[in-house]
Order: C-alpha cells, then structure tokens, then sequence
C-alpha cells in the first residue's frame, strides 16, 4: 500500500472507510476502501461478494474495482475515484433538478443495472448513497450485498437501507428477486424530483405505512406469493386513503410518474426491469413544438425541400453477443431551412448540457442518430401514428452507444444536405409510447 498516499476520508460505512489517495507512482487519484475486519487468507478475500461481482462486472456505470491489496491481515480495494455521492449531490441541490438532468442519470442507472442483472447479480443496497457522481457520469457502487441471481433462497441476511427497501423484504419474503433493485430505482427517481426520500419510514412497520399511504394498501388478490407473511397482519389494520402521486412529486411529468408507478408496484412481477424502463416514454425525449399551420406533418416534409431526406434503418440495439434487439427507425434529414422553423432556444438546447447528461460520451461523437423511432410499445406490433401531432426532440444518442444500423437497403429518396456538422434532430410523434430511444 505505500504506493497509494491517502489524502482524505471520503465516507465511513458499514463495511468499511473510504479514502480519496493518490498512486504515488502514476499521480492517478483513486478511492481506498478499508475493509473494517480483518482477513487471514486470501481465500476468504477472493470469495468476498463485492469482488466476485465487482470483477465480473465491467460497464462504464459501474464502479470499477482497480486492485486489490492485503496487508497485514487487512484488505484494501482500489477503486476508481468519484466526486460525490448522489445524496451529497441532492443535499446540496439549492432548487430541483430539471428533468432532463434526472432523465440522463437514471438512464445511465439504469444502464448499470441491466448489465449487472444480465450478469447474474441484483444488488440488493441501491440507494443515493450507493451511487456515485463524477459531473454528469453516474456509477453504481457498493457490491457488498450484491448477490447472484441463481443462488438460492432463502435469504436471511440483512438486505438494503430501510427508504429504499422493496416491500417483500420487509414483509419478511425469504425469497426475492432482482426487482428488489427495480423498486430501490423507483424511489431514488421519486426523490431525484422532489429532493426527499419518498418513504422516510422510521422502522420497518413504519416503512410500511409509509409506502401504504403513497401508494395504497397492497391488492392481495394480484400479489398472492405474499398473503401468507407474516406482517401481512400488522398493514391490514391501515386504513388509509392513497396519495395522489402527482400531488407527492409535484415536478414530475405524467411519464416520469407512470414509471415510478411502475416501479414502485407492491407486487415484483409488476415492476418493469431496468432493460424495459429504458425502453418507457419517460426516458423518449420529446419537447413539443408550437403547431404550425396546416397539417404539420404535411408543413414538415414540404419544407425539407422538393426531396426530403428519409431513410428506414434497422437498427442491432444489443450489445451482447447473444442480444437480438432490433430496432427499425425513420430517419429524417432536416433542411437549415426546417430548423429554422423551431425556436432557437430549443436547438441551443439540444445541443447544452442536458445532451451530454442523457448520453455522457456525446461530445466524442461526431455523428448523432435522426429518427423517429417505428419501436413498438409492446414490442409485437409496429406502431403507426394515429395523431397528425408530430413534435420533435434532439437526440442525444450516439450511434455507438445503442448499436449500428445493419442496413439502410429500405431506403427512400435521398437528400443529402451537407448537414453533419449539426446534430440530426429525431422525430417522434407524442403519442407513441415506449421506445427505448
Ligand atoms: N469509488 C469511490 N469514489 C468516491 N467515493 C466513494 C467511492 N466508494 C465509496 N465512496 C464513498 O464512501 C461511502 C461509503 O462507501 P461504501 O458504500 O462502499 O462503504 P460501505 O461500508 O459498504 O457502506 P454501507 O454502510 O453503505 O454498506 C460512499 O457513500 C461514498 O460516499
């Protein structure tokens, strides 16, 4: 360890104390954590659950384990170093997030979590404090409870801070699943808006009450698994009328509180998965433009010019090799003449700071995906716009990030206005739900 040179305390958990230090020897700046007990063999160490999932574990929103360093009967992991927590992050939050600015952390969350839950491991402590924030780059941290979906129940042992606690762990379930996460994800959007935890439950029947006045007592009729629990008693006799969550989270859009509806669902079955949050409207960047007159749709491919620009591309969303996730997008080619049309703040937008925190990485690319997504909700049937509203959002995915398209061979008359140097706008009618774009 003499080559690490530790420079201050960062956090002082249960596990163990964590250090900011610096690598004396290539001047980086790591995180130390100290694991708090002891370790005789090096077998115990290698059988530690933070490592086993930490070495498995590699995606740009998950902490990376560097090293790992015994030393007189103490362990050291060197981690990568991040700023700040995202509970220092909300503290010191002098007015609320905007919602692009939430939309771009919890994707990346999200992101994190598909990959671990795709690897075989839940986490099992998600919460602001578990999750760590260098500018507009968020990672999941903190593996010490992490657990391998296949291992079997029951278990026993203490799972995740009471706030962000999912219902079947508290109503004492033995055996739980990753939506355990889903539900942690849940409350953390909730509080991303508001501020605040969105159930401070002060014990564990507490925590109870807390989430049954926010969302309702449980309707035991679809969620049969828990009807024997034991507490099941003690939140029967609550008899309370549920928030409006609207009324709760105030700030929040229709979409952003449909998914934390979702999320925070009493039963797990019902909790999306972090792959089909992303794929939710709350995370299909739409702003609304003035409608122009005329028929708009009509009003926007006239005013690309006599041969507007569109392209059919199908698109390999899956970055596993054995994914299959085909997407089939509209891309449109936009004339100056039809950006022209939308106000200069929107475009000004779409090309600040909420662009780089939807898709952190977004300055590295040069060329930016155009579409309008033909993505269906339920993934069985192409959706087709009913609504002559259009509306147009900037988007902020580069090609690299959700994959190549595997062909343009649908394509359609072709303009190409020499246009790279801006970023594509992605068309998308307001009504269509559920695209992972
Ligand atoms: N890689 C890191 N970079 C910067 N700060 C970190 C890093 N890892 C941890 N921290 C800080 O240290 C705190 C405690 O770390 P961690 O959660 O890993 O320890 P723990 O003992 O497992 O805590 P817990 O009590 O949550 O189980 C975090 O909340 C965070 O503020």
């Amino acid at each position: 360890m003499e080559r690490y040179r530790i420079l201050k305390e960062l956090g002082d958990g249960t596990c163990g104390n964590v250090y900011k230090a610096i690598n004396t020897e290539t001047s980086e700046i790591v995180a130390v954590k100290k694991m708090k007990r002891k370790f005789y063999f090096w077998e115990e160490c290698i059988n530690l659950r933070e490592i086993k999932s930490l070495r498995k574990l590699n995606h740009p929103n998950i902490i990376k384990l560097k090293e790992i360093v015994r030393e007189n009967n103490e362990l050291f992991f060197i981690l990568e170093y991040m700023e700040r927590n995202l509970y220092q992050l909300m503290k010191d939050r002098q007015r609320p997030f905007l919602e692009e600015e939430i939309r771009g952390l919890m994707s990346q969350v999200l992101q994190g979590l598909a990959h671990m839950h795709k690897n075989g491991y839940f986490h099992r402590d998600l919460k602001p404090e578990n999750l760590l924030v260098t500018n507009d780059v968020i990672k999941i941290a903190d593996f010490g409870l992490a657990r391998e979906v296949s291992s079997l129940p029951p278990f026993t042992d203490y799972v995740s801070t009471r706030w962000y606690r999912a219902p079947e762990v508290l109503l004492q379930s033995s055996s739980y699943t990753p939506a355990i996460d889903m539900w942690a994800v849940g409350a953390v959007l909730a509080e991303l808006f508001t501020l605040c935890p969105i159930f401070p439950g002060e014990s564990e029947i507490d925590q109870l009450y807390k989430i049954c006045c926010v969302l309702g007592p449980p309707d035991w009729t679809s969620f049969p698994e828990l009807r024997s629990a034991s507490r099941l008693f003690d939140i029967s006799c609550f008899d309370i009328t549920p928030a409006n969550l609207s009324d709760v989270i105030p700030n929040a859009s229709l979409e952003a509180i449909d998914l934390i509806k979702q999320l925070c669902s009493w039963d797990p079955l019902r909790r999306p998965t972090a792959d089909q949050c992303l794929q939710h409207p709350f995370f299909h960047v739409d702003m609304s433009i003035p409608r122009p007159l005329g028929d708009p749709l009509q009003m926007n491919l006239s005013s690309v010019g006599p041969e507007p620009n569109l392209e059919l591309n199908l698109w390999d969303f899956g970055t596993e090799k054995d994914d299959c996730y085909l997407g089939l997008t509209l891309a449109v080619n936009p004339t100056p003449s039809c950006l022209d049309l939308f106000p200069a703040k929107m475009a000004s937008k779409s090309q600040g700071a909420g662009t780089d925190m939807f898709c952190p990485g977004f300055q590295d690319h040069s060329q930016h995906s155009v579409f309008w997504s033909l993505f269906p909700t339920d993934h069985h049937q192409i959706s087709t716009p009913v609504d002559s509203s259009l509306s147009l959002s900037f988007s902020t995915i580069p090609h690299s990030t959700i994959g190549a398209p595997q062909s343009t061979g649908f394509g359609m008359t072709s303009l190409q206005t020499n246009f790279l140097e801006r970023p594509f706008l992605a068309m998308s009618s307001s009504f269509q739900q559920g695209r992972c774009l």
